[in-house]
């Protein structure tokens, strides 16, 4: 899974990664056709992981429809219920912007035996909650950091990367007023050797244009799926169109 990441991203590529909440479907039939026109769109993955009310049967249900489609399904945690080893891999993340240790640490050791025990492969990831924050933030107990800091934002990615993470993800928040700004991105790019993912309000093609020609690797979009997904698929086009220098 992280080489067919490395390798798409290696290519010069910027991914989109289609985030579903199971707890936002109530339709699993509709929630079939939007998936199959997301791959058919070129989607690189499924996210698939809420912050409210997600239970692991609701999770194996959505996992088991998107099996039809050839790509990755990687489990975007909230908690320790959402383990499956019907995924493909886990966002093995830590909230490093907590004020809980829970989220920095105690949950990823909960976890990990069964982890281990299910042969789940991990994505180790520094989730780094950004400005408006949302549910997470507040789920999560973060200490957010602010739209304009940047420096902040470096100093967390270059710790996440010497403590041997590969991915950073800067998070606005699900459904977040504004995005996390370029400049964030483009400086973190520049003064860290991570990949960078980008998700929180971002919901048209010419912000995901904008942050992925500030050097994010991945975008992830949730809401827009779930309000407007032929917005989603202009979105995924629009990215599928962008060569980066790498
Ligand atoms: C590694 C394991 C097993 C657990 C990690 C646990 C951690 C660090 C969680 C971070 C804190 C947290 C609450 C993350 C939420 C991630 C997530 C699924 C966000 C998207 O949630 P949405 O459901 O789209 O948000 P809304 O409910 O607001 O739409
Ligand atoms: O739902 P949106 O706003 O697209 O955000 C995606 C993801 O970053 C949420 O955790
Ligand atoms: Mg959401």
């Amino acid at each position: 899974m992280r080489n067919y990441i490395k390798s798409l991203i290696d290519e010069g590529r910027v991914l989109h990664f289609s985030l579903i909440d199971p707890d936002k479907v109530d339709d699993l039939s509709s929630l079939y056709d939007v998936s199959k026109e997301l791959y058919e769109h070129g989607t690189s993955a499924f996210l698939v992981g809420g912050t409210l009310g997600v239970s692991s049967s609701k999770l194996d249900a959505i996992l088991d429809l998107l099996d039809d489609f050839p790509i990755p399904k990687i489990i975007f945690p909230s908690n320790i219920n959402l383990i499956s080893q019907k995924a493909d891999a886990i966002f093995f993340m830590s909230l490093l912007n907590s004020d809980d240790l829970y989220y920095v640490v105690g949950a990823q050791v909960a976890a990990a035996p069964l982890i281990k025990k299910l042969e789940l492969e991990t994505l180790p990831t520094a989730y780094l909650i950004v400005g408006h924050g949302g549910t997470a933030a507040h789920v999560g107990r973060a200490r957010v950091i602010p739209y304009d800091n940047v420096d902040l934002a470096v100093a967390y990615s270059l710790a996440a990367q010497y403590m041997g993470m590969e991915f950073v993800y800067l998070e606005a928040g699900s459904g977040a007023p504004e995005t996390v700004r370029p400049e964030m991105v483009q400086i973190v790019k520049r003064f860290s050797s991570v990949n960078v993912i980008v998700g929180g309000g971002i919901r048209s093609p010419e912000r995901a244009l904008e942050l992925a020609r500030a050097g994010a690797n991945i975008i992830v979009t949730g809401n827009v799926i779930e309000r407007d997904p032929h917005r989603a698929i202009s979105i995924i086009e629009s990215l599928g169109k962008v060569k980066v220098r790498e």
